[in-house]
């Protein structure tokens, strides 16, 4: 076994435009020995493994990758360029990563260079050029000459692609689509053909270039959000402002953010009030006011007037830079259909050849065909094999509905997650936070025993330094009726039921009219009381002093304005939905049926679980909460979806997010879901239909190797323009890209809640 000690190690790596590409970076490292754990990610240009150094050595892992054809370099030192062939001088590489170190992470890594300045379309220029003057020395020089220009052409494209092809045969990796390149246009040579030939090398150039152009798009798009925090912030010193790189800000300092201003950092404002437009963040662009002790996020738009703001997040940590490395890292967590047509190549790739040389031989040698005839068609025969339009179908959509959706507030982890939400039959709600406001005001109070003051002061005294709602909702309204709470010891939370303290040595409890009946403390004029007020959706808490109830309290959550409207337009997509709740049933069925959602309530914590895996075993799961309390409820769900706004909602807790609280992000989420899978199913229809056709018509004699190489490059194009129309894809809007939009259909709707329109 290994000796000495495995450390994780990163780097980043240039070149990389699609999951092939990443895939060829991950097997030519993980066959080294010591290399354990090997994560390449595409859109960060990242590289980290597991690497015990006693084994293999770093600069080994840099010789792999860059023997296939990236750029590579240890994070913290400048990246190099990836070398691709030898028409590109180094020197006149794309300088993708400025001067200067490395940046700290890949939210600030450098912009994307257009697609005409990269390597590939310089091969695709110079390769191209050569054609040309191939064709044009046919008209003026003697054949044999311009046969030579045509061999010149074809070598200058094929030979940074066949060192690729070699260099991944020797990490074990002979199936390649630059192996059946090599193999191709090497072999028209051979034949006597090398204006194919040629042309061949040169749309394979091509379609490398595109496929690039599709990643490059997607991450831009990406990288976009970034751009919007600005590079200096306003900080106050002393008496006055001084103006500062905004990535040097501290928590705890002050900065001063001018009407017009972008929001240079995460923060708390200290003093003004004005509108602030989020929609870098959240996606919601209607602006939201914020006064003293609200949150603002970094590259938020200040509309209104000045706002004195309080550093909360350092600039790594804000929360546009966790959603893009959210998103940059949802980019490597691979689909199950992309991890099945990886599979499906590394079959696909050997038997496509071993057809080939049946086809170059058998004929010939059985039944009297000519040769040359029969492996040409061998050559193309290869080229319809090049299985690139396939390989980018699933992650060029997947990059462009990661992009999308980040832009409208909708995160998902990963192609697993999109395909898992694409199928989600029933969506589970958390009521309180996530149907509701989540700020439950006092609404009545009524005394057994004793004064209200003094029922309130018991009550607050119980609940200072609560986390519930419930708790903390009865506190604010203590303080602002001007009770002072009591003074409490041992206070501690019963979930599920209530809270407990000991005030003047007394046990003073505050919790659920069903917590009162099991200590006996609920007579039949309480429960009377009690049932009055749950049926008008209130949610109702009795005091109990030593087991004696001293009063009750009644708190209204109102549900927010388009949980009505979510619930519909999900019934519209042919989904169920139910309201999970700690409340008592009847306060839940008065909800509920405002709704028009089914419900289960008087639900302990560890009973929402169980529900959701009861739902789960039968079902495609889709859970909603807000991702603190309910961590455990959303990952017993297929899809745990954590919502709040912005920094509220615990990001790293979910399989996705939803970060404006708007509950028909919900049904939004679900559509944007579905249409990258539709989306993936076209593309993978396009490639594979474009082969089948032009495996038959090569067959048959009657196309060539060109046209085999042009079908796959045009599958290429088809697939990546296909999959860029996700970027304008609109979650909102019930008719979408891809999925047919549905008549809503009715739902009973009670009394309560009238349904408001939204949209
Ligand atoms: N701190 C508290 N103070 C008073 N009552 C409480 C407290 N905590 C829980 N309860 C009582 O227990 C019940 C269930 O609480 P629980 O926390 O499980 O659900 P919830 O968060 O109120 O609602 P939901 O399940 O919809 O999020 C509440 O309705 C309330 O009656
Ligand atoms: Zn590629």
């Amino acid at each position: 076994m290994a000796d000495g000690k495995a450390a994780r190690r990163e780097w980043r790596v240039t070149g990389m435009d699609c999951g092939a590409c990443a895939a060829k970076v991950r097997g030519a490292v993980e066959r080294l020995p010591g290399v354990a754990e090997v994560d390449v990610a595409l859109m960060s240009e990242r590289l980290r493994l597991t690497l015990n150094e006693g084994e293999t050595s770093p600069e080994r892992i840099e010789k792999a990758v860059r023997g296939i054809g990236f750029g590579i370099s240890a994070k913290g030192a400048k990246a190099e360029k990836p070398k691709v062939g030898f028409v590109l001088p180094d020197d006149a590489m794309p300088d993708d990563d400025g001067a200067g170190p490395e940046p700290r992470s890949a939210t600030d890594a450098p912009p994307e260079p257009n697609w005409y300045q990269t390597a590939k379309a310089r091969l695709v220029l110079g390769s191209g050029a050569l054609l040309a003057t191939a064709w044009a020395s046919r008209l003026v020089l003697p054949a044999e000459v311009s046969h030579w220009v045509f061999v010149l052409a074809t070598l200058i494209g094929l030979i940074p692609v066949a060192r690729r092809a070699v260099a991944m045969a020797r990490v074990g990796m002979p199936f390649t689509i630059e192996m059946l390149m090599t193999i191709a246009a090497s072999g028209a040579l051979v034949i006597g053909e090398p204006e194919e030939a040629a042309l061949v090398v040169f749309l394979f150039a091509v379609g490398e270039l595109l496929e690039g152009v599709s990643a490059g798009k997607a991450r831009n798009s990406i990288r976009a959000l970034t751009k919007l925090v600005p590079k200096t912030a306003r900080l106050e010193v002393g008496r006055r402002t001084r103006e500062v790189a905004a990535e040097t800000l501290r928590v705890g300092q002050i900065v001063q953010v001018r009407p017009g201003d972008r929001v240079p950092c995460d923060g708390k404002v200290v003093s003004g009030t004005s509108g602030v437009d989020e929609s870098p963040v959240t996606g919601e662009s209607v602006p939201r006011l914020k006064e003293p002790d609200a949150e603002v996020f970094a590259g938020s738009i200040n509309t209104e007037a000045l706002l004195r703001v309080r550093v909360i997040k350092a600039a790594a940590d804000n929360t546009i830079a966790r959603i893009v490395r959210l998103v940059e890292e949802a980019e490597s967590a691979r689909a199950p259909t992309e991890r099945f047509i990886d599979r499906f190549s590394r079959i696909y790739m050997p038997a496509v050849v071993g057809l080939a040389v049946l086809v170059a031989v058998v004929p010939p040698l059985a039944f009297g065909g000519a040769w040359d005839e029969w492996v040409y068609r061998a050559l193309a025969l290869l080229l319809i094999g090049c299985p690139c339009a396939l390989v980018i179908s699933v992650p060029a959509s997947i990059t462009s509905a990661l992009s999308t959706g980040a832009r409208n507030g909708l995160l998902m982890k990963g192609g697993a997650v999109i395909e898992a939400a694409a199928r989600v039959t029933h969506v589970a709600f958390d009521k309180t936070g996530t149907l509701t406001h989540g700020k439950p005001q006092v609404t009545d109070v009524q005394t057994i025993v004793g004064d209200e003051t003094g029922l309130l002061a018991l009550a607050a005294g119980v609940e200072s330094g609560a986390s519930h709602p419930l708790g903390q909702a009865i506190c604010r309204a203590v303080e602002a009726r001007g009770i002072d709470p009591a003074t409490a010891t041992q206070s501690r939370a019963l979930p599920g039921k209530g809270a407990e303290a000991v005030i003047a040595g007394a046990t003073i409890c505050v919790g659920s009219p069903r917590l009162a009946a099991e200590r006996g403390a609920l007579s039949e004029t309480l429960r009377a009381e009690v049932e009055t007020l749950e049926a008008q959706g209130k949610t109702v808490v009795i005091v109990l002093l030593d087991s004696v109830a001293q009063g009750l309290i009644a708190l209204r959550d109102e549900p927010r304005a388009d949980a009505a409207e979510a619930v519909a337009q999900l019934n519209a997509l042919g989904i169920s939905s139910v309201m999970l709740t700690g409340d008592s049933s009847r306060t839940a069925f008065v909800i509920a049926e405002g709704l028009g959602i089914d419900h289960k309530s008087e639900l302990m914590p560890e009973d929402k679980v169980a529900a959701i895996q009861s739902l789960a075993a039968e079902a495609k799961v889709m859970m909603i909460g807000d991702g603190i309390n309910d961590a455990p409820a959303l990952a017993a769900a297929h899809v745990g979806v954590a919502m709040g706004s912005g920094t509220d909602v615990a990001l790293e807790t979910a399989d996705a997010a939803i970060l404006r609280d708007r509950v028909t992000d919900v049904p939004g989420q679900i559509r944007l879901a579905r249409a990258t899978m539709g989306n993936i199913r076209q593309n993978i229809a396009i490639a594979l239909g474009l082969k089948g056709a032009f495996l038959v018509t090569t067959m048959l004699g009657v196309t060539g190797l060109w046209i085999a190489i042009l079908a796959d490059t045009g599958a290429t194009v088809l697939v990546t323009l296909n999959a860029l129309r996700l970027l304008f894809f609109r979650p909102n809007t019930a008719d979408g890209l891809a999925e047919p939009a549905s008549r809503p259909t009715t739902y009973s709707n009670h009394s309560l809640n009238p349904r408001k329109d939204t949209i």
